[in-house]
């Protein structure tokens, strides 16, 4: 599949502080990617030498195979790029802010007008197509900077930081959106935040971003597998039983790790490698009733937890 974003060995050194530190990257045609870190990660660092609008100090930066530190005003027609707080003319309406970014891009009138109009419906504007932009709410001049950005009909999106200060409703709207658009158009999303539940809901690919360095990167199990060395696979199980202990009768499962029982009398179980029936089956033939048999799995939560506690370590090697 196509490459659209690509970093080989990029940094950005400003003057002591090394922003961006050796990153590769490659983004495929209709992906959604998260960059995800904390303040002073790198991340808008990494964006603006996307853009072309800031030169790495050492590598090259490609987008649709365009190099984004020569050719900056080519990648700046294939990219849409959406700020965190998106600036529009606030005494002109919606529709015409849209108008107006057609005019810029070229765009014939009557195409532009037709496609303003079915932007603002698609981001959930219709109504207030005609309302100043002054008078709309942080959500929804976030919706009509993404109507702008689509426009003039990019190939790759960038978003930084795109729900800072959206309401939580309007940031669910606000992500659907986005991913609804994305696998309609096919189009390439990098979407950079330090809001790890709202990088999980929407990224087909996270990368972890401390320090200017990109810690690990890739779909939910491949980070597991990346950033927990001891990986394993947990299970928590509900059972029934009249043993005095359960506990020590579970830790001959095979390939068991650990029994770890719980407050609420259900049990963690640790095990070496994904279950394919034998848990349950180990015990039924205790006698045991079972209840309930789910897997735990981590979530961007604990491995974001973990890459903030052991991330100089991870960052390190
Ligand atoms: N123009 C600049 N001159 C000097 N240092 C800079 C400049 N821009 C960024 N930095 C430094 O580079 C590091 C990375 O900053 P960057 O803004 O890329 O991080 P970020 O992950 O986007 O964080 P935030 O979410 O706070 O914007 C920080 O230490 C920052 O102080």
């Amino acid at each position: 599949m196509t490459t659209m974003i690509e970093l080989k060995n990029v940094s950005k050194q400003y003057k002591e502080v090394k922003a961006v530190d050796r990153l590769n990257l490659k983004i495929k045609k209709g992906e959604i990617f998260g960059l995800l870190g904390p303040n002073g990660a790198g991340k808008s660092t990494t964006i603006h030498m996307l853009l072309g609008l800031t030169e790495p100090t050492e590598g090259e930066v490609y987008v649709g195979g365009i190099h984004a530190t020569t050719r900056p005003i080519e990648v700046k027609k294939r990219v849409g790029f959406l700020p965190d707080d998106v600036g529009f003319y606030e005494d002109m309406t919606g529709l015409e802010n849209l108008l107006l970014t057609a005019r810029l891009n070229g765009l014939k009138e009557d195409m532009a007008k037709e496609r303003a109009l079915s932007l603002l419906k698609q981001v959930g504007l219709e109504d207030a197509a005609n309302k100043k932009a002054g008078e709309y709410s942080r959500g929804m001049r976030q919706r009509l900077g993404l109507a702008d950005v689509l426009m003039k009909d990019p190939e790759v999106v960038i978003l930084d930081e795109p729900t800072l200060g959206i309401d939580p409703k309007g940031i669910q709207e606000f992500l659907k959106m986005i991913r609804t658009l994305s696998k309609e158009k096919k189009l390439t999303v990098l979407l950079s935040s330090h809001q790890l539940h709202q990088v999980q809901q929407i990224c087909d690919r996270v990368g972890l971003f401390v320090k200017g360095k990109l810690l690990a990167q890739g779909d939910m199990e491949s980070l597991q597998k990346q950033l927990f060395d001891d990986y394993s696979v947990q299970y928590k199980v509900e059972i029934g039983t009249t043993s005095q202990n359960p506990e020590e009768e579970l830790n001959k499962i095979p390939g068991v790790q650990s029994v770890v029982p719980q407050s609420d009398g259900t049990y963690i179980i640790d095990l070496k490698q994904a279950d394919n029936g034998e848990l349950a089956r180990f015990i039924i033939e205790k006698g045991y009733r079972l209840f309930s048999l789910e897997k735990v799995s981590y979530g961007l939560n604990e491995i974001y937890q973990r890459y903030f506690q052991g991330g100089e370590t991870l960052g390190s090697s």
